[in-house]
């Protein structure tokens, strides 16, 4: 059943007026017409007339006026006389497009949503092992431009064995790799190295060693290992290259700079646009642990050891797991903290970058030994291992700690840095001040930093010989 109202544009009189069958309405009231359709499709007028209750709640103002939900609309030309019925189509009411589109709407955000549940469920199943690594993936780019596929590896040669792994040189599609196997048993070691690899904007720094992807695989006895690709640096590592070598002022310089500002990168936490990076502290920090570039420059690597300071879950005092690592790291260069026990774990960010720093001034000390021009006039003397002289090449946990420790010993400077020149001066002042045994008078590593950069200016002719010629382009 419907019904329709209309103004009626030609009517010049209030009230009712009746011709032919047709009531013309009076201006200011509205016409009425009532039909019923019945079941055989006729459809019948059963009332019609004029709506002048002017001022009524029911009174009707548009030109249209469906009072029931009928799907069809009749139109009428003068007024109610005549009338044909039309379908639904242009006229629809606009909310019943915005129905319309709604659902549409809704039917394509639930489409869109199965098809991503869908896409998901499909790659958390096919590639579970990839996926765990997709963090890792999107550090190829730093790099390496192209996806990498490790069907095509081929490891060439041993060229060195740590506490938790085999290094190998390889072959990965042309390009020569490093590639670290661990054992299941370094597998702890194997994921904190994946997990420091993976943070933000770490492959971004020029001093932080280049990693290209990690995997894992099962050997032909069945055996799971744990791979991590990185860039090979043919030099191997610093100590490796200052047993072999020795090196200028400015090159030394060059080499303990580039090694400070990875470490000083380490230990800043950063936030770079959405990006954040939380302070990490190495723990392990060594000439082993130190890579050579082919231009000499240097870059931190190993990270089996290391942990986040800041971000989440950084270290907490009592925290068990920040106590059992607390004892970690190569005992040779373990701080007098580490190894007495005492480290302040109430400030276990400071105190994790203070034994990194404690390490660093090691390091200074072994390359610098190498350094050709603090020798005016002599050999230089062999290449030695921090504490080599004194313990030898495997010092135990109980001697380092009576060396260190109680004794409060530090490595001795060589005859030839007696002179007083502000190089020399400024250089064992940088060690002393990265070594001391008050852990939280130590340099920053980003002061320490700042001094290599001084000390690079400082040119080792001018100091040792008087003025007679300086050369400080670095
Ligand atoms: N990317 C690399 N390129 C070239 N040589 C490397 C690379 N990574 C490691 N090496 C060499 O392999 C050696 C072993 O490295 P690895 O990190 O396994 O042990 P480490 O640092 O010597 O000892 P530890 O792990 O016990 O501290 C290094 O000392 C270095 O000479």
């Amino acid at each position: 059943m419907g019904a329709v109202s209309h103004n009626s544009p030609t009517s010049e009189l209030r009230g009712v007026v009746r011709e032919n069958g047709t009531v013309r309405c009076s201006r200011g009231s509205r016409c009425y017409g009532l039909w019923v359709k019945r079941p055989d499709g006729e459809i019948h007028l059963l009332k019609q007339g004029c709506w002048t209750h002017i001022g009524d709640q029911q009174e009707c103002h548009g030109d249209h006026c469906l009072v029931t939900p009928t799907p069809f609309q009749i139109q009428n030309d003068l007024c109610n006389a005549n009338f044909t019925e039309a379908l639904p189509t242009a006229d629809t009411p606009p909310l019943r497009r915005e129905e319309t589109a709604l659902i549409a709407l809704v039917t394509v955000a639930i489409a869109a949503i199965l098809i991503m549940a869908l896409f998901v469920g499909y790659r958390l199943m096919k590639g579970k092992k990839k996926l765990r690594l997709s963090a890792l993936n999107v550090m190829e780019a730093a790099c390496t431009e192209s996806p990498v596929d490790l069907e095509n590896l081929k490891l060439l040669e041993l060229i060195g064995r740590g506490r938790y792994g085999a290094v190998f040189r390889g072959c990965l599609n042309e390009r020569c790799v490093a590639v670290k196997i661990f054992s299941s048993a370094n597998h702890q070691n194997y994921t904190n190295e994946c997990s420091i690899y993976s943070l933000p904007l770490l492959q971004q720094h020029d001093n932080i060693a280049c990693f290209l992807m990690a995997d894992e695989r099962t050997t032909a006895n069945g055996r799971p290992e744990f791979l991590i690709l990185m860039e090979y640096y043919s030099h191997g590592c610093l100590s490796q290259y200052l047993s072999a070598h020795t090196v200028d002022w400015l090159t030394c310089c060059r080499m303990t700079h580039s090694v400070t500002r990875g470490l000083a990168f380490l230990h800043t936490e950063l936030y770079r646009g959405d990006q954040y990076k939380p302070a990490v502290a190495h723990r392990d920090v060594t000439s082993r642990n130190v890579l050579v570039r082919a231009d000499l420059s240097c870059v931190l690597a190993d990270f089996g050891l290391s942990m986040k300071l800041t971000g989440n879950r950084p270290c907490r005092p009592g925290d068990d797991v920040t106590m059992a690592i607390s004892e970690v790291g190569t005992v040779r260069y373990m701080a007098p903290e580490v190894l007495g026990g005492v480290l302040n774990l109430r400030d276990c960010e400071s105190a994790l970058k203070q034994v990194d720093v404690y390490a660093l001034g090691l390091l200074y000390w072994e390359s610098f030994r190498r350094c050709s021009d603090l020798f005016p006039g002599e050999a230089v003397p062999d290449y030695q291992l921090a504490f080599q002289a004194e313990l030898g090449n495997h010092p135990s946990f109980e001697d380092m700690q009576i060396l260190i420790t109680r004794e409060k010993y530090r490595p001795r400077f060589p005859e030839a840095w007696k002179e007083d020149s502000l190089m020399l001066r400024s250089l064992k002042e940088t060690m002393e001040d990265c070594w001391d045994q008050d852990a939280e008078a130590r340099l920053t590593a980003q002061c320490a930093e700042e001094r290599l950069s001084e000390l690079a200016l400082l040119s080792t002719h001018t100091a040792i010989h008087n003025h007679r010629y300086t050369h400080n382009s670095w």
